[in-house]
């Protein structure tokens, strides 16, 4: 295998199963019904006029980050991130596929690094109990820098990393560059600033210093992940809707959509890929569901992302997949060339539940259960696509990440909705500035407090 993704979409398509899966003739359709949509997106990455393509740029800051991860890496013994969300799941994603999920338990010459994002005070005390904190370096990542979470955890450990004798001029600020409170914070701290592009959405910021600046200090090269998205980028502005797999995937996704399929399942069949799927879930949902089109029409679009691990879930919620409502596409990723090493020998060479074992490999196993899951799921009326990754490189997971934000602003066009808002998460964020008397906020304080009292009035508690 050369390219470094490849994607096959021939079990979303059948004759014999109309209802769940698109015919041949509706796939034919498609280009028709949809290429006007795809040849506009192509044309807005090709002119570098949609946010995507900010990230492609970012290539200038990846000097400074290097010397900047550099000086961290001699420096400190642990990088603690604080971010949530978009600043948070794309540098997890990216540590767990090129370094694994035991990167902090393996000695090494980087510093271990721990990405903090809730505000669960359990949760920060364990994280207190394993690090040192005066020789941790925060990074404090946040696009808007008001994200209360994130505020909350950086009051703290940036406290803490002063009372620990720590030179609050090594902090490393990571946001946009308009005139607010962490920029403030950062200029009268003397911390070091890295700004986000101002209109690059903090869940399409993993190809930037969100994601470049923890890849760089464990020994990650970002300029690869970046290559990565340029090869993405290049195929899909290059490649006709007939022969463009995100044209194939995003409108078959979408018509299936349209079909009732309301549920898009990424099932993963390798450890290294399932933080990436957490930060395909953000990507999606936030991106996609959306109540108004740019019409202003009521639309309540999008389908529901969910992830899961193979071979582990099909110990769990396969039956569901399986048995349940037919109302899941089901994405299945698989990487083709990893280090195998292990070969089973023959153990126990009369019992024939592990006899069969001699001489196969693991990853072969892995690979014929993902197969036979598909299968099996595909025969039931279940519409399947896979995705094969090459290999475990910073390149290939740098075009997955673009083809997947490119996949979602796609399918948001197709959909006519704002692929980069989320306006569904501010009421939330409104009533908890309020009730934790956020100054600006204090206006709506008695609204909400009024509120509250009446939604705890209509409680019905039981208890055992
Ligand atoms: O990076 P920040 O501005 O702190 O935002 C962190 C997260 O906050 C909100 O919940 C948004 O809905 C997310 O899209 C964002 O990733």
């Amino acid at each position: 295998m050369n390219e470094i993704i490849s994607v096959d979409i021939g079990h979303l398509i059948s004759e014999r199963d109309k209802l769940n899966f698109i015919s041949l003739s509706d796939f034919n359709a498609l280009e028709n019904k949809y290429g006007h949509v795809f040849k506009e997106f192509q044309m807005s990455l090709q002119g570098k006029k949609s946010y995507l393509t900010l990230s492609l740029e970012e290539e200038r800051s990846i000097p400074a980050i290097k010397s900047l991860a550099k000086n961290i890496a001699a420096k400190y013994e642990n990088v603690l991130v604080l971010g949530i969300g978009g600043s948070a799941l794309g540098a997890r994603a990216v540590i767990q596929y090129l370094k694994g999920p035991l990167y902090n338990l393996i000695q090494q010459e980087h510093p271990r690094l721990f990405i903090l994002d809730n505000i669960d005070p359990v949760l920060v005390k364990y994280y207190e109990d394993v690090i040192d904190i005066g020789k941790t370096l925060i990074i404090y990542v946040s696009k808007s820098g008001s994200t209360p979470e994130t505020a909350a955890l950086f009051i703290h450990f940036y406290h803490r990393f002063k009372e620990a004798g720590g030179d609050t001029a090594d902090i490393v600020i990571c946001c946009d560059p308009g005139d607010n409170g962490i920029n403030h914070i950062a200029k009268s701290l003397g911390c070091r600033l890295l700004h986000i592009p101002h209109n690059l959405p903090g869940r399409y910021s993993v190809l930037s210093s969100v994601g470049f600046l923890p890849s760089e200090i464990i020994g990650i090269d970002s300029g690869q992940l970046l290559e990565g998205a340029h090869i993405a980028h290049q195929s899909i502005i290059s490649d006709g809707p007939q022969q463009n797999a995100l044209f194939a995937l995003g409108a078959s996704l979408f018509e299936l959509a349209l079909k009732g399929k309301s549920i898009h399942v990424l099932f993963n069949y390798s450890n290294l890929l399932s933080e990436f799927g957490l930060w395909f879930v953000q990507l999606w949902a936030e991106s996609l569901g959306k109540k108004q089109s740019l019409a202003n029409n009521v639309v309540n679009a999008g389908t529901t992302p969910l992830t899961c691990l193979g071979a582990t879930d099909q110990h769990s919620i396969l039956q569901l997949f399986k048995e349940g409502p037919a109302d899941k596409v089901f994405g299945f990723m698989k990487i083709n060339n990893v280090a195998d090493g292990i070969q089973f020998t023959n153990e126990f060479p009369t019992e024939k539940e592990y006899s069969y074992f001699a001489g196969r490999t693991m990853q072969e196993q892995l690979h014929v259960e993902q197969l036979a899951t598909e299968m099996s799921l595909v025969k039931d009326g279940k519409p399947c696509y896979s995705i094969t990754l090459k290999d475990v490189s910073p390149k290939t997971l740098g075009g997955l990440f673009y083809f997947f934000e490119a996949l979602v602003v796609f399918t948001a066009n197709l959909w006519d909705i704002n692929a980069y808002d989320q306006p569904g998460v501010e009421e939330g964020k409104n009533i908890t500035y309020s009730l934790m008397g956020r100054q600006d906020y204090n206006h709506k304080k008695s609204k909400y407090e009024q509120e509250v009292s009446m939604y705890n009035a209509e409680r019905r508690i039981y208890s055992i």
